[in-house]
């Protein structure tokens, strides 16, 4: 009964805290926060603008187009914590707008992280939620959240096989029995592609552009397997010749080109996991394949790239973007269910 009231005046929350994006579900109610990982700052202090307020969304269209007097930063890198003060600001933010906070409880809070973050990084994690409004955290591997999210049936004796691919870190993971089997997390993902572009046009078209223009084209006409109508797009950047502005046409053959390395770094890892995987594991995975999540799960033709060089089956979840918020929420509605396989940071 307590406990019940205590939900009521402060429902626990599920965060996905990721590189490029952080969501947060309340319990009973799902997603309340979808938003940009991102902070913007008077330029030379540590005061986040808007008296804390310039967070997500509103700090995201500040980046890149920011005048002098502002900058705009991501407090998470590569899927861990950079600057553990601004980490704390944002997630203050998201905490206070998920939740309705009565009479100065703190609601728990289940945390989904990398799967190959090192202690000191967890630690990062657990102090800043702790400062940011939480009370207990628990911290839940990413690839396990990916694939509660996605459905898979993880508690059977079975294979269920799962690659996340986010902003900032790739989490592979093969689940049997509620546990994870192999996993492998590369810090290699969604902005790595980003960057492959860049470096792409700056090398075949001596031009230079940012890493926002880079993703807008990866979104727009990026690709990981040949296109039914090829596509191309306009792109304006900076004469790296002249240093002047100006525009050229970029086909989606030549960005499915750049892509080539940071996609065969993830099908290696991708490689990697399967091979240290028991025979019989492997052969469900013959017939169950893998399935894709996260925002890099969106690159289009990526599940027929994965099908034709994995020779398994490979599917795009649905929703890729919040799975594993979604898993998150899951776990944290049945959390006597998850609690062995969750790290409350006492050990
Ligand atoms: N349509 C799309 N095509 C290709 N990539 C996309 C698309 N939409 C989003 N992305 C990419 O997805 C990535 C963000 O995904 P996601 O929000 O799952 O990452 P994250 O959880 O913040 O990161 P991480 O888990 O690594 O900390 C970005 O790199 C973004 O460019």
């Amino acid at each position: 009964m307590l406990n019940r009231v205590k939900q009521y005046l402060c429902p626990d929350l599920a965060i996905d805290l990721g590189t490029a994006n952080t969501l947060v579900a309340r319990q009973g109610r799902g997603i309340m926060v979808n938003e940009p990982s991102v902070v913007a700052l008077q330029k030379g202090t540590r005061e986040v603008l808007g008296r804390g307020t310039a967070v997500g969304k509103l700090a995201r269209q500040m980046l890149g187009r920011t005048p002098d007097s502002i900058t705009a930063v991501r407090p998470l890198q590569d899927g861990v914590i950079t600057d553990f003060e601004l980490c704390e600001a944002m997630l203050r933010y998201f905490i206070e707008k998920a939740s309705h906070q009565k009479m100065g409880l703190k609601p728990r809070v289940v945390i989904a992280v990398p799967g190959g973050i090192t202690p000191v990084e967890k630690r990062a994690v657990f102090n800043s939620a702790e400062r940011a409004g939480a009370g207990r955290v628990f911290l839940l591997d990413e690839s396990r959240a990916a694939s509660i999210g996605a459905g898979l049936p993880i508690s059977e004796p079975m294979a269920s096989m799962v690659c996340d691919i986010g902003g900032g870190t790739t989490e592979v993971a093969i689940l049997s029995l509620g546990d994870i089997v192999v996993g492998k997390s590369i810090r290699l993902a969604g902005d790595e592609m980003d960057v492959a572009i860049v470096d792409y046009l700056r090398q075949k078209f001596s031009m230079r552009i940012g890493v926002q223009t880079a993703e807008q084209i990866k979104i727009n006409i990026g690709s990981a397997y040949p296109l039914d109508r090829e596509l191309n797009m306009e792109v304006s950047g900076l004469d790296t010749i002249s240093g002047v502005p100006r525009k050229a046409v970029v086909t989606s053959e030549q960005v499915r080109e750049s892509l080539r390395s940071p996609l065969e770094s993830i099908l290696n890892c991708m490689k990697n996991v399967i091979e240290q995987c028991k025979p019989e594991l492997v052969a469900d995975l013959a017939d169950q394949g893998v399935v894709l999540t996260g925002g890099g799960a969106l690159l289009t033709g990526l599940d027929r790239f994965m099908n034709e060089q994995l020779g398994i089956p490979a599917r795009v979840t649905e929703d890729p973007l919040t799975t594993v918020a979604r898993g998150t929420a899951i776990c944290l509605e049945h959390l006597a269910q998850w609690r062995d396989s969750l790290d409350d940071g006492s050990e």
